[in-house]
């Protein structure tokens, strides 16, 4: 029988939450070319004497919060869609699920994957909007394993679905769960990039020449600026926002230049405003994580209550929904 094999990656977390496990996590994460994005020199110093010295104790003090009996739920989330999207697959189908960072790493799972002597491998990230620093990243991992393979198989490589009608659908059948109506102001909050990094998409230009906020063309189709808010306008238009009741928005900043809005100065002036309940969609996490539950769970609903207003309302990510295995299932299947 011909058979494929199909290999889902997710970002990755620590092993445990202690201080070790997670500084470990964070070394991995941040000494990636294409997460900081700096000379190699630089990069070092900065990330093993400055950045991850100082960020693991509080790291490590979020993770302890965020873990539960089952672990951390990033891990735990993605274990049972590999399960669930087998189960959907016929026997010509092998699932498998690697991390970019900690465990289950690309090089073990890929050396099983080249045990089994697939005709076929496609590599499907978990990351419906390409970034080179979450997509990129995975794909260039595989593409480092498997190069030194004697036999290379036929591969297929998914860079990004943002606009795929199942996976927007999925994270509708999410949102339905609320009523639009009894919220304020409902926003969509991306994780965030370097804005230097959304630029080097563009063959000398910058992304600020395109108008990413309101069309994605064949320059900008791999702009994450752009992808999230045609991500965006897709979820608006199935749920019936009016594009003056949402506001898209960038969470879990480095530094200034990083995509804006900021997520938190938007909850704050939301606050401000005098809104009272909020509704806050995820869609560049396909499963729920620090970035959601925590810190916009946790310190975007802190942030509000401290500015006037009473609740943060975070939409539950994919996780296991069945239309998200769906999606996925018809990703593997397309030719
Ligand atoms: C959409 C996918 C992601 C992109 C793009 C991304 C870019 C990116 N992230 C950092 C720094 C950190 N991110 C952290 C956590 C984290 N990031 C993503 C996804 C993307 N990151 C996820 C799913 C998670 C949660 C993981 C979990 O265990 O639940 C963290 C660690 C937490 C912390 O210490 O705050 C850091 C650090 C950079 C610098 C970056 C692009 C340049
Ligand atoms: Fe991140
Ligand atoms: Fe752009």
């Amino acid at each position: 029988m011909n058979k494929t094999g199909v290999l889902l990656i997710n970002l990755g977390t620590p092993d445990s939450p202690s201080v070790s496990d997670v500084r470990s996590y964070l070394s991995q994460f941040l000494n990636d070319p294409r997460v900081i994005d700096i000379p190699w020199l630089l990069r070092k110093m900065l990330v093993n004497l400055i950045i991850v010295p100082f960020r693991a104790p509080k790291s490590a003090k979020i993770y302890q919060k965020l873990w539960t009996d089952k672990g951390s739920p990033l891990l735990y989330y993605s274990e049972q869609v590999k399960v669930l999207l087998q189960q959907e697959l016929t026997k010509e189908f092998d699932v498998y699920l690697a991390m970019r960072y900690k465990n289950p790493s690309i090089p073990n799972v890929l050396e099983a994957m080249r045990k089994k002597n697939y005709e076929r491998i496609i590599v499907l990230p978990m990351f419906p909007q390409y970034a080179s620093a979450s997509t990129g990243s995975a794909l260039d991992e595989v593409m480092r394993v498997i190069r030194k393979w004697w036999v290379i198989p036929e591969i297929k490589m998914i860079s990004q679905y943002y606009d795929h009608p199942t996976f927007i659908e999925a994270f509708a059948e999410r949102g339905r769960k609320y009523s639009i109506d009894d919220y304020d102001h409902v926003l969509f909050s991306y994780h965030g990039l370097p804005e230097r990094q959304v630029d080097k998409v563009y063959d000398n230009d910058l992304c600020a020449n395109h108008d990413c906020e309101h069309e994605v063309t064949d320059d900008n189709k791999y702009c994450y600026k752009a992808t999230c808010y045609a991500t965006t306008r897709l979820l608006a238009e199935k749920l019936h926002i009016p594009t003056e009741k949402y506001t898209v928005c960038f969470q879990s900043r480095l530094d200034q230049k990083w995509l804006k809005p900021f997520s938190d100065e938007v909850v704050r002036e939301c606050g401000r405003k005098g809104m009272k309940k909020i509704l806050v969609f995820s869609p560049a996490f396909t499963a729920d994580c620090l970035e959601t539950i925590i810190e916009i769970g946790d310190e975007y609903q802190e942030i509000f209550k401290e500015h006037g207003g009473e609740k943060v309302q975070l939409v539950e990510s994919l996780n296991d929904h069945p239309l998200w295995i769906k999606c996925l299932k018809e990703l593997v299947l397309a030719k």
